[in-house]
């Protein structure tokens, strides 16, 4: 992706710094076309200047009229604060991505005055090592070069997929939380390795490769995971056995039910934020 044009981030936490080293790293985004406003904390702002050499603009009003792109990443509690804060220098050239989670695009674009076209992203944290799985969808105002947009920024970092606004909550439960349920299991697995006698270090490096080989099986081959799994399990074998285990502790269903309880937090946190137009 070769690009000069202006990203300004509203929100600087994690997501955000997880868009911006991806893009940085796997682009050739330059970090004098990145600016990043904070709420309140300017040692965050420096922490990033210095770490990726953006800017922190003079003057925030001019920063966010004069960004191409203005990507939204507070918490969704904080979006409508936010909203109300930076969302009247908002231009109707602008092009505005969203990355909170439950937020629906039309409790946003009520709120920007100017009409600019909306496109709703969920990434994951792995967009800092340009691994994230994005899903977008656009908004009312959203043209098709607007999402083509949209999805050129995500797919620079990640892979990306089109989806229906009303499918966002479950993919908020699924790709956007599902990083932090595999560091769950990573936790586990190394726990496991140090219980049954390793060092923590062999234990982790045993568990990632292991995690990464899976993976890389999974994507590389193309084949169904119950015929992975089939091909490690011998009959009357080690696997069997932690699998049966696995089972008898209903891991799937706790994974199942996991993704559902996140996906019906994510419909939670919109519902919080009810849009008074229906669309
Ligand atoms: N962390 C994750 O794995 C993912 C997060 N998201 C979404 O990204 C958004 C941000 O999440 P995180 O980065 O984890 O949160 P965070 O709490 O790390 O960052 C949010 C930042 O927004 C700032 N902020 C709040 N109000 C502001 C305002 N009025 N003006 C400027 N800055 C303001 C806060 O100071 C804070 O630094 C959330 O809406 C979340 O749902 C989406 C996908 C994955
Ligand atoms: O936990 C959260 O609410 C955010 C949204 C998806 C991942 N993290």
């Amino acid at each position: 992706m070769t690009d000069s044009k202006q990203i300004c981030f509203i929100g600087a936490g994690s997501m955000a710094e997880a868009i911006l080293s991806g893009l940085l790293q796997h682009t050739d985004t330059k970090a004098e076309a990145i600016t990043m406003i904070n709420r309140q904390d300017k040692d965050r702002i420096e922490t990033l200047q210095n770490r990726y050499g953006i800017i922190s603009p003079e003057n925030k009003e001019a920063a966010v009229r004069q960004a191409d792109t203005v990507i939204l990443a507070t918490k969704p509690k904080d979006m409508d604060d936010a909203l109300a804060q930076w969302g009247d220098q908002i231009q109707s050239g602008q092009r505005v991505i969203s990355v909170a989670a439950g937020i629906p695009t039309p409790f946003i674009e009520e709120r920007l005055s100017a009409h600019p076209p909306v496109v709703r992203a969920m990434p994951n944290t792995s967009s800092m090592v340009g691994a994230s799985a994005t899903a977008l969808c656009p908004g009312r105002n959203a043209a098709e070069a607007d999402l083509d947009e949209a999805i050129r920024i995500f797919s620079a970092i990640g892979t990306t997929v089109v989806v229906k606004e009303e499918e966002m909550d479950a993919v908020t439960g699924l790709s956007g939380s599902g990083p932090a349920y595999i560091y769950y299991l990573v936790e586990a697995m190394e726990q496991a390795g140090v219980n049954e006698g390793l060092s923590p270090a062999v234990a982790r490096n045993l568990t990632l490769q292991t995690m990464a080989g899976a993976a890389r099986m999974l994507l590389e081959t193309g084949e169904e995971p119950s015929e992975l799994r089939r091909r490690v399990t011998s009959p009357g074998g080690t696997t069997m056995a932690g699998l049966n285990t696995l089972e008898k502790h209903r891991f799937q269903e706790a994974l199942i039910d996991a993704v559902h309880q996140a996906r019906r937090r994510s419909q939670e946190l919109g519902n919080a934020f009810p849009s008074p137009t229906p669309r």
